[in-house]
This record gives C-alpha cells, structure tokens and sequence, in this order.
C-alpha cells in the first residue's frame, strides 16, 4: 500500500480509539509499572493518556523496555486542544511533577497531593469530554492522608469532585462462567458505621444507579440483582439484627414495584454458590469485606473494579499498592488487572457510542 494510504487509515484508526486517562498512582507501588506496561500492550487499541511524573516515567519505561515510546504532551495543550493525533505507536504522558524522590516501597506523605492532582486533571478532563474515561492505577490511601487531606478512596474522591451525590463500588471479574459481579451498598467505611449507613433512600439509590448502569454499560435488558443481607443468616428472623426486616425487604418490595429484578436479602455466607450465582447478573453486597474477598479469591489480579453512576466512565483494576513488590524491583507484578480495566474502560465507551448511534 502506497505510504500516504497506509497513514491515513492509521489516522483514522487512531481518531476511533477511545481516548482513557490512566492515572499512575502511587508512586512507590506498582501503579506506574502497570499502567506502562498495559498501556503500551493496548497502544493499538487504546489512546491511553498516563498522568504522572513524566520523567519518573520515563525511566521506568526505558528499564521496562527501551522500545517503548512516552511522548510528553503539555496539560494547556490538552485543555486548549483536546488529543493530538498521536501515532499508533506511542503513549501520551501528561507530566503532573512529584515533590519527594520516589524510593520503591518506600511511602512519602510529599508525594499524596501530587498524586491527587493526578486525579483532579483527569476528572476535569472527563467532564469536559477531553477524555472517554478514566482508568486509575492503584493509590495509598494513608498516604493522602498523611499529606493532610481527608480520604478514603478514588471512588468517594470522584463523586465529590464532579458533584454525583450517591455511587456504587462494583467489582467484575470474566474469568467466571457466568462473569461475576459484586456491587456495594457501601464503599469504604469502618465496620462499626455500616448499619447506620443503609436506610431505605441510601439502598434504594444503590439499587437505581446499579440497575440502570448494568442496562447501559453492560448492555444487560433486564438485570438480575441479589441482595444480600446484613446480618449473619440475614438477620435469623429478626433474631440476629432486624435490618433485613425493617430496611432491606421494604427496599427491594419497592424496587420491584419499580419493575427491578431484584430478591434477597440471603444470607452471604451461602449465596455465592453457582446454582445462585447461574442466575444473575450481580450480587450486591452490603459492605467491602462482606463482598470482595469472594469475587478476588475468584479472580485476583484479573478482576476490575468499576464506579457505577458517575456522568464519566471509570475502570480500576482489583489490588492494592503492592508495596513489596515494588520494593523487589521492576518485573514483579501482574499488570491483567490494568489491562482487564482498560479493557473494560473502551467496551464501555463503545457501547456508549453505539447506544447514541
Ligand atoms: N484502587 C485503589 O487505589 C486501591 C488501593 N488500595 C490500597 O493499596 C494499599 C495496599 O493494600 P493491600 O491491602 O496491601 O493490598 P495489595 O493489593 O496492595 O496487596 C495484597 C497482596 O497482593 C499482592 N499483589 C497486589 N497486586 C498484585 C499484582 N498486580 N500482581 C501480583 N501480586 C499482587 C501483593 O504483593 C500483596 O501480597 C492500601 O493503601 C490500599 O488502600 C487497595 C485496593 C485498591
Ligand atoms: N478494594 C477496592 C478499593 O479499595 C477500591 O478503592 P478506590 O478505587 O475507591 O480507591
């Protein structure tokens, strides 16, 4: 093929591929290694935007592999332009500077407000359509608020930063036949504040954002949803905590009425069974460590963690920091998790594109 053609249909490859910001997170964790190596996997497939360091970046990339290519690209000429037609053989990296020496596995309070800055210049840039999403390499939250800023997750970050009242924590893994899904009532909160949490609006919303995102982000008609209980054997009639009764029944009577596919409560310790799980779409579960450690033990390191009910879409992958990977050098974790949340990201933006053709 003539050189002028074969670049023209690069071009108009390149124009079609969603356009992700994928921040680096931590610093001295994994995030930067995977984010590299996923981004650069999928650079046919995907615009990945990396936000971090760029030259912390860099040279993580050189050691990774000299091939790959970071071409630096300035936040007014995103704002001002949106992505430049980048070739289908580079990465875009906006530099976002860090204060502190990055030393692997090593914290550094200096570092937590650049990494939020980070977060801030993808949310901005989802919500003026500069970005189709955005894709977030895993944080430490201690870290952030070492730094002296209150927080306790991406997921809470992002709805206050772009004004969403109530979201919802699920987690995803396709490794499973059917593919599991387990959705939160609750995202990050201390075990002693969990029940006061769940009321009648604070489930329903839940039951809404899930419902209506499993419609336009998976492409599911009618969503099957399992609710789990509270309470061990989902309260034991009342016997073991009257949350099922007073609270989490009513909602799902009313959600039916709504014309939601939803039952329960179960009790958690036995509904994560096949002959249960067969039959649903998604399992939504009351708090963090009554639903992940399933759907990680299923899939660690493959699964994606998916914030449903914001105005932009965003992917995660399924694991922490990985401190004392990071510490044993580069080449140590698995970077599935930042390819299945990338992934995962660009399905969501195609079926968005093709549910406004
Ligand atoms: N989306 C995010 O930003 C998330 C951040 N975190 C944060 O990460 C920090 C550390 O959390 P931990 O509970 O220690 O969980 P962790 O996931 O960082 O580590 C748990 C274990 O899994 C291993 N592991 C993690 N990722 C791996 C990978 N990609 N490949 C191979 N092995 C891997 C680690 O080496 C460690 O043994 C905390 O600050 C937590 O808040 C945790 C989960 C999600
Ligand atoms: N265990 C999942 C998790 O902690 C996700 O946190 P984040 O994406 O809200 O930062």
């Amino acid at each position: 093929m003539p050189e002028q053609f074969a670049s023209n249909a690069n071009a108009a490859v390149v124009r079609r591929r969603p356009i992700l910001a994928v921040t680096c997170g931590e610093p001295a964790g994994i995030g930067p290694e995977v984010s590299i190596r996923a981004a650069w996997e999928r650079r046919a497939e995907i615009n990945s935007v990396l936000i971090g360091d760029a030259a912390f970046l860099a040279m993580i990339a050189a050691e990774i592999d000299p091939k790959i290519r970071l071409v630096a690209l300035s936040q007014q000429a995103l704002r001002n332009n949106g992505l430049p037609n980048f070739g289908l053989d580079q990465v875009a990296v906006i530099d976002c500077q860090l204060e502190a020496h990055v030393q692997p596995g090593k914290l550094d309070a200096r570092n937590g407000r650049p990494v939020l800055r980070t977060l801030d210049l993808a949310i901005d840039c989802a919500l003026q359509g500069i970005f189709d999403g955005i894709v977030t390499a895993p944080l430490q939250k201690s870290t952030i608020n070492d730094a002296g800023v209150p927080f306790t997750g991406h997921t809470e970050y992002l709805a206050e930063r772009s004004a969403t009242p109530q979201v919802v924590m699920m987690l995803a893994t396709d490794r499973t036949t059917p593919p599991l899904r387990v959705a939160l009532a609750t995202t990050h909160l201390a075990l002693k504040d969990v029940a006061a949490a769940i009321n009648f609006d604070s489930l329903s919303r839940s039951i809404d954002i899930l419902h209506a995102d499993l419609q336009k982000k998976f492409g599911l008609k009618q969503p099957r949803i399992l609710v789990t209980g509270l309470n061990p054997h989902a309260g034991e009639g009342g016997y073991l905590g009257r949350e099922e009764i007073d609270i989490i029944t009513p909602v799902l009577d009313a959600a039916k009425a709504r014309g939601i596919a939803v039952s329960g409560p179960y009790p958690a310790d036995t509904l994560f069974q096949q002959k249960y799980l067969a039959e649903a779409d998604c399992v939504l579960a009351m708090y963090h460590d009554q639903g992940l450690p399933v759907l990680k033990y299923a899939s660690f390191g493959h699964g994606i963690n998916i914030t449903l009910g914001l105005p932009f879409i965003r992917t995660s992958v399924d694991h922490g920091t990985a401190l004392d990977l990071a510490a044993a050098g580069l080449g140590h974790a698995d970077h599935g998790s930042m390819l299945a949340a990338l992934d995962a990201a660009a399905q969501m933006v195609q079926a968005g594109r093709q549910g406004k053709a």
